[in-house]
């Protein structure tokens, strides 16, 4: 027997209509908090890769089973190390949300939203948490899906006095500044760009470092979003050594962050370690949280959208 659920199709003009920061953070806070607990219930596998070597990319297979909300859902996600020059999108991700008790699949969502969302949001809860106490200067490297929200959640949840950006392409961080709801400095240089900088986010299809730790000031925090395969780099040895490193899980970046991986750096702490309490907070010391997304961040976001389909049909 089938569940009484039909399948619905929801589309990415929807995701971004029902999903907002102020709902998304404090539920991705509590799923990140019982992730770290020894004694977890729900689960998620390190993410299951398909190498698509005609294409120079993989397709990422990311299941997860909210435990306590019996929630299931899996995200495919396919991505590319593309061209410098490419326009074309370095992620396309879709969500299907699955009855866990029959097994049927209730919903297809748009994925590249909540990929977009979930991402900027799980980096605002890592710099609330380390960012320097007195945080002014704001530096996004690269201006793609990724640093558009980043830039919105950051500008949204913090204030600070200056926003600046750098990107492969200078015309490409222009039309990000045009399109940025406040002020944003385009920025020649990596180097000039995080001068001084106190928060820096790495958003980049970089597969070497472009992030160096000579230029980054003591006590900034940087949140390292790009470079998900073990031979991938955005930040460089030096960044990894002097910087308390911090990730979502410490199995996914063991098995995917060539940060790790390569530089040899130790992980400090889990962020849900952190939010529970069972790990510091260094906040005056140089942090790295090293991101590379998680099953449960994508339930979370995909439940969100779920319930507020449901309200409004
Ligand atoms: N941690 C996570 O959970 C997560 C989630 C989604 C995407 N990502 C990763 O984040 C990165 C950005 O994703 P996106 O969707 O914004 O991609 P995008 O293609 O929209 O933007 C990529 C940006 O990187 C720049 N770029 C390209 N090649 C570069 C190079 N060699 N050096 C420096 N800059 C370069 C481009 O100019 C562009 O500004 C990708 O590496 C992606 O795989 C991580
Ligand atoms: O967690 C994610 O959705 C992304 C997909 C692309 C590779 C890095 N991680």
């Amino acid at each position: 027997m089938d569940s009484p659920m039909i399948l619905v199709v929801i589309g990415k003009n929807e995701v971004e209509e029902f999903l907002h920061y102020k709902d998304l953070i404090p539920r991705l806070e509590v799923a990140l908090g019982e992730f770290s607990k020894p004694d977890r219930e729900d689960i998620q596998p390190v993410r299951c890769t398909v190498p698509l070597q005609r294409y120079n990319g993989f397709l990422g297979l990311m299941p997860a089973y909210l435990a306590h909300e019996d929630f299931l859902c899996t995200k495919m996600v396919c991505f590319y190390k593309r061209e410098s020059g490419s326009n074309l999108p370095s992620t396309r991700a879709t969500v299907l949300l699955i009855d866990p008790e029959y097994g049927n699949v209730n919903a297809v969502m748009d994925g590249d939203v909540i990929t977009a969302k979930r991402t900027a949001a799980v980096s605002a809860i890592s710099a609330k948490l380390l960012m320097p106490a007195k945080s002014e200067v704001f530096t996004i490297l690269g201006s793609g899906h990724q640093a558009l929200s980043h830039y919105n959640v950051f500008t949204e949840t913090f204030s600070f006095k200056q926003v600046r950006v750098w990107s492969w392409r200078r015309e490409s961080s222009e039309r990000f500044a045009q399109a940025a709801l406040g002020p944003v400095t385009v920025c020649e240089s990596v180097e000039e760009a995080v001068n001084g900088a106190d928060v820096i986010v790495t958003a980049t299809r970089a597969t070497e470092p472009v992030l160096f730790g000579q230029w980054v000031k003591p006590g900034a925090h940087v949140a390292a979003v790009g470079a998900c395969r073990p031979d991938w780099r955005e930040l460089d040895d030096v960044l990894m050594s002097k910087a308390e490193v911090y990730v979502d899980s410490r199995e996914g970046a063991a098995a995917e962050s060539g940060e790790v991986i390569l530089s040899g750096a130790k992980v400090f702490a889990e962020l849900g370690e952190v939010l529970n309490g069972t790990r510091p907070a260094q906040r005056e010391k140089t942090t790295v949280f090293k991101s590379l997304g998680m099953g449960i961040q994508d339930a979370v976001a995909a439940k969100l959208v779920f319930e507020q389909w449901k309200r409004h049909h």
